[in-house]
């Protein structure tokens, strides 16, 4: 995985056909898509139950680009080497699922993926500050973690404090809930280059009419580079 700060729309499988992932993955990839965000959820850090490493290592060989796994578990120690196992090239943990997050973001290294740190909208940008240097990624909540189409938080404030705060380090900043073309424009001016859409993704299409996903995630993708179609 190289370092660059292109904007790159990551779809949330968790808005996908459960039934047919794999065929899901491999039609965001053709319709565009640049990583494929993979959506961990434990019924315990979140409301909501998803699947887990398993899942991730059935749909590996249907993703050419980044396996993006986003953990919305505690504890996530127990299972880096699971998620690193089944393909994950960067693997998020958030910052309020433990109380040891530098040790998760260097065991997440050690285990040979990307480390991601995630912020709740309700914990501020300095919760990273000591973090940067064992960080790949910082993923800014921009809804409550549990579920797929909520209304989108404003986080402008949070992502422009972050920006600064990486400075030049080869840090992503990923945007994480109610992406759509409305809100893109604004997470990418603020300084973010990683936007996770669900449901404005998989709007309207489906695997035997892929079409959609291609409209859906250009127009995404023109909003966040200011260019609107
Ligand atoms: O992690 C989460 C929700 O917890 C997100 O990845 C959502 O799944 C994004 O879905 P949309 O808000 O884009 O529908």
């Amino acid at each position: 995985m190289t370092f660059d700060r292109s904007i790159k729309i990551a779809p949330s499988i968790l808005a996908a056909d459960f039934a047919n992932f794999g065929a899901e993955c491999e039609a965001i990839e053709t319709q565009g898509a640049d990583w494929v965000h993979v959506d961990v959820m434990d019924g315990h850090f979140v409301p909501n139950i998803s699947f887990g490493p398993t899942t991730c290592a059935a749909i590996r060989p249907h993703i050419k680009g980044v396996m993006d796994v986003h953990l919305m578990i505690a504890p996530v120690d127990p299972y880096i080497d699971a998620f690193a196992k089944a393909g994950a090239d960067v693997i998020t943990a958030h910052v309020e699922a433990g109380p040891h997050i530098h040790r998760t973001l260097q065991a997440i290294r050690g285990a040979g993926a990307k480390a991601g740190v995630a912020l709740n909208p309700g914990t501020p940008a300095a919760a990273v500050e000591h973090l940067l240097d064992v960080a790949d990624l910082v993923c800014v909540m921009t809804v409550n973690p549990g579920f797929g189409g909520q209304k989108f938080i404003d986080m402008s404030d949070k992502i422009r404090t972050l920006r600064a705060m990486i400075g030049d380090r080869p840090v992503h900043i990923e945007i994480d809930g109610g992406v759509d073309v409305n809100t893109a424009s604004s997470v990418a001016q603020a300084g973010a280059d990683v936007l996770v859409a669900g449901s404005a993704v998989f709007r309207g299409g489906s695997v035997s009419n892929p079409a959609p996903y291609g409209e859906n995630i250009r127009a995404i993708r023109a909003a966040a580079e200011g260019v609107y179609v």
